[in-house]
């Protein structure tokens, strides 16, 4: 598969002088690996030996000189962890490494992550393979696509190859219809991201945004991105009751998550996980609190409780 020659390419970008240390996250990651053991089964991993290999199952892993193979397990072959997935967890922390310590510290009280784009050149694909296919979680890979549809379709072509469940691309009719076409056929769900919960009207004003009211505009986006054939829409739990209500309105996903006394950092527009959960919400993305908690695990399950 395409995807499996992207990641060998990067594996085996050694040779490649100023690459080096793109590489560099891939080959600990997968060093880290073998020294963990999560809450799966213990199959074999992908360090590169340059022989074929099997896996536990007997499964061929197949080799890859000086590199790491992406593998992609048929679902029986997974062992998938039962957890309540409403709570997403940003690993918003900076390579692959640093996100499969963190999802180790997280064990079995989290069941999905998101990947964003502070980790584009950390290894993100490297790690949501490795959480989804050896750790069975689920994966949401927020690339915020935005450009011409052609080339949105192919970015989502490719994408989709890796076995990912939640993508965004930005909510323009024009964008998530690209993303649909190019999500065809694979089981890949495409969020339109409305208004940014990190803005507010000012905001707006400053990037020439439409005037009005923001909330007004975010359900519209929502409308929109729906109509466009999207299979979700990110906003902030504030809108995500008048979202719900729209006809036609399918995933609900917000970040703009603060347990009450937290620190908002950027974000503008939030509200507590039982608020947005009670608004409607399908699934609440938390980043900062849980990852900069003194106890990563603590702070998920209080978010958790929190839902009960
Ligand atoms: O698409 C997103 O995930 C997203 C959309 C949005 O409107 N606001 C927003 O904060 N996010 C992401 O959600 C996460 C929120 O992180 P925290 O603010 O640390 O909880 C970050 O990874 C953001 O990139």
């Amino acid at each position: 598969m395409l995807g499996h020659h992207a990641l060998l390419v990067l594996a085996d970008r050694d040779g490649l002088g100023g690459l080096q240390e793109a590489a560099r996250p891939f080959r600990e990651l997968f060093h880290v690996h073998r020294q963990y053991s999560f809450c799966k089964a213990p199959v074999l991993v992908a360090p590169c030996c340059g022989t074929p290999r099997s896996g536990s199952d007997g499964s061929d892993l197949g080799g890859s000189r000086g590199g790491f193979k992406h593998v992609i397990r048929p679902a029986e072959q997974r062992r998938e962890c039962v957890m309540d997935d409403r709570l997403i967890v940003a690993l918003d922390v900076p390579n692959a490494v640093a996100g499969l310590d963190l999802a180790g510290r997280l064990g079995d009280a989290v069941g999905f992550y998101k990947i964003g784009l502070g980790m584009l050149t950390g290894g993100g694909l490297a790690l949501a393979n490795e959480l989804k296919q050896e750790h069975g979680k689920r994966i949401f890979l927020d690339m915020k696509l935005f450009d011409i549809g052609a080339t949105v379709e192919a970015a989502v072509r490719g994408l989709a190859q890796f076995d990912l469940d939640f993508l965004t691309v930005h909510g323009d009719p024009h964008v998530v219809a690209a993303a649909k076409q190019g999500a065809a056929g694979s089981n890949l769900k495409i969020l339109g991201v409305t208004i940014l919960t990190s803005l507010d009207r000012a905001d707006l004003d400053a990037g020439m945004m439409q005037a009005g009211d923001l909330h007004q505009i975010t359900v519209e986006r929502a409308a929109r991105a729906f109509e466009a054939g999207a299979d979700g829409i990110i906003c902030s739990p504030r809108e995500a009751a008048d979202i719900r209500a729209l006809p036609g309105s399918r995933l609900i996903v917000t970040p703009g998550v603060r347990p009450a006394g937290s620190a908002l950092g950027d974000q503008k527009r939030v509200e507590t996980p039982a608020s947005a959960i009670a608004a409607g919400v399908d699934h609440i993305v938390v980043g900062r609190p849980v990852w900069q908690a003194a106890d990563p695990r603590a702070a998920a399950q209080a978010i958790l409780a929190e839902l009960a």
